[in-house]
């Protein structure tokens, strides 16, 4: 009995415990599975929340190339956008970065030039950089990526030389610690400063911005060269606007560039006595190309060609000026690729410059130079070719020139830099607008828009 009932208590025991033991497992389980649920509710939100920033920082950066609504002038105050601006990965710091910013600039040929090249995420800018990289040269490129032009193209540029491996950093000339870390990282040969504000009639909107690059961004530069050990050789972006209201044609060197007819003009003038100043005190290599209108591929929505373009495109009217006394406006139109040969031909008989460490140790190379088509045509007739290329009629309004800076013509004589180092320009206006319709369709993807045929060689 006692055995029986020791023997039920002990069965009652062991289903206790077993009982209690499937309840743990159980609890066990259920545990489990809430941590597990747990986990990969936070897997997911986590991944969420991580696609969502990305998403932003995409749709923030690189609208889509292909966008065809472009609005390219944005002539309000401007501003620096961009994450990547605040951020190491473009405007300093790092071994990553110094290494990126020393490879950039490394010469892949003999005796190859290491180049500064500011602006190069703008027109000229890009084309040179590439050009240089092309034939060996070690390029690092310097761009604000300022808005005074939708900056989607300039990040579009940029993009493009980074996949032929030109870095550009991402600062304004006015950061003198930056330039200086820059020269302290690389002993670069030579400058070819394109960076500036741009732009003829934008100067009665915003004339500070002509101040803050053109003036007081270039001082900067120039001070950071002219400190630099070696000193770098100087080759930069003048403007065919400095001849002002001069009626002497066609326009040569030797002629006076004391009148010109707006502040941006004022500036470039300004630009090329400041370079008589820093060559004469601290012996700096310095050359000024006088670019007149140049155009094509990857050009600058600001410029009459290329809103031209699209306003005809999208039937909107455009207005074309005449002078006063009732004449065409002309202008030089320079094809892209004459321009960077007339930059490279530039850097390429550059003299060293004398001084080093801010002091001079004799007379440096100082000069100025045309670089135009030498054949100007009518802003009427470059309407007339865009629409043969575009098969689309313009709705033309032809008004008297507004005062805004504008100068009635522009005809360069080249002479003085075929004599030199062999500039001569070789494409004409029709060849080069072609070009850059082709190269404008394509890249804002409306190739259907323009009739088949028009754009053929
Ligand atoms: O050669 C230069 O130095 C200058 O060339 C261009 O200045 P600009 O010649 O005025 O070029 P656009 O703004 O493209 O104008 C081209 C022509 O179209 C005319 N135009 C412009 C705008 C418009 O609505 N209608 C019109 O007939 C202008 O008067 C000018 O004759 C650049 O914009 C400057 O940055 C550069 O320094």
């Amino acid at each position: 009995m006692k055995q029986s009932s020791m023997a039920s208590s002990s069965l009652e025991d062991t289903s206790k415990t077993t009982k209690l033991e499937r309840y743990n497992s159980y609890l066990r389980r259920v545990n489990h599975t809430k941590l597990l649920a747990a986990s990969s509710k936070l897997l997911f939100r986590v991944t969420l929340l991580v696609a969502l920033i990305l998403i932003f920082f995409f749709t923030l950066n690189y609208p889509p190339l292909s966008s065809s609504d472009n609005n390219y002038t944005h002539h309000a105050p401007l501003h620096h956008t961009n994450f990547l601006s605040s951020s190491f990965y473009t405007s300093g710091g790092g071994a990553a970065w110094e290494k990126q910013v020393r490879h950039s600039a490394t010469p892949r040929r003999p005796n190859g030039f290491s180049i500064l090249v500011t602006g190069a995420a703008g027109f000229v800018g890009t084309h040179c950089a590439l050009a240089l990289k092309k034939r060996g040269d070690g390029v690092l490129g310097l761009d604000n990526f300022n808005s005074y032009y939708d900056p989607t193209l300039k990040r579009a540029r940029q993009a493009m030389l980074f996949k032929h491996q030109v870095f550009i950093v991402e600062a304004d000339l006015n950061d003198a610690d930056l330039l200086t870390k820059l020269f302290d990282i690389v002993p670069f040969t030579h400058i070819l400063h394109l960076a500036a504000q741009a732009g003829v009639r934008y100067a009665m909107e915003n004339p500070q911005s002509y101040v803050h690059s053109n003036i007081a961004g270039y001082i900067n530069l120039l001070e950071v060269a002219k400190n630099a050990n070696p000193q770098p050789a100087i080759v930069w972006a003048s403007s065919s606007s400095v001849y002002g209201l001069n009626t002497e044609n066609p326009f040569s060197e030797s002629h006076r560039t004391d009148q010109p007819a707006s502040l941006y003009a004022a500036t470039k003038k300004a630009g090329e006595e400041i370079a008589h100043t820093y060559n004469h005190i601290y012996g700096l290599s310095l050359t000024g190309l006088r670019f007149f209108t140049v155009y094509g591929p990857w050009g600058r929505p600001d410029m009459a060609y290329f809103f031209f373009t699209k306003d005809i495109l999208q039937g909107k009217p455009i207005n074309i000026y005449k002078t006063h006394d009732e004449k065409d406006v002309a202008r030089d139109f320079t094809y892209i690729d004459d321009v960077v040969k007339g930059c490279l031909g530039a850097l390429d008989t550059a003299e060293k410059s004398t001084g080093s460490g801010g002091k001079k140790k004799g007379p440096a190379q100082l000069r100025v130079y045309n670089l135009g088509n030498t054949s100007p045509v009518s802003v009427a007739k470059l309407v007339s070719i865009l629409e043969g290329l575009l098969n689309v009629k313009a709705k033309k309004h032809v008004i008297k020139m507004p005062r805004n800076g504008d100068v009635p013509y522009t005809h360069a004589n080249v002479s003085l830099a075929y004599h030199d180092f062999g500039y001569k320009p070789t494409t004409d206006l029709s060849a080069g607008l072609r070009k850059f319709v082709k190269w404008y369709v394509g890249y804002f993807g409306i190739e259907s828009r323009v009739k088949k045929g028009s754009l053929d060689d």
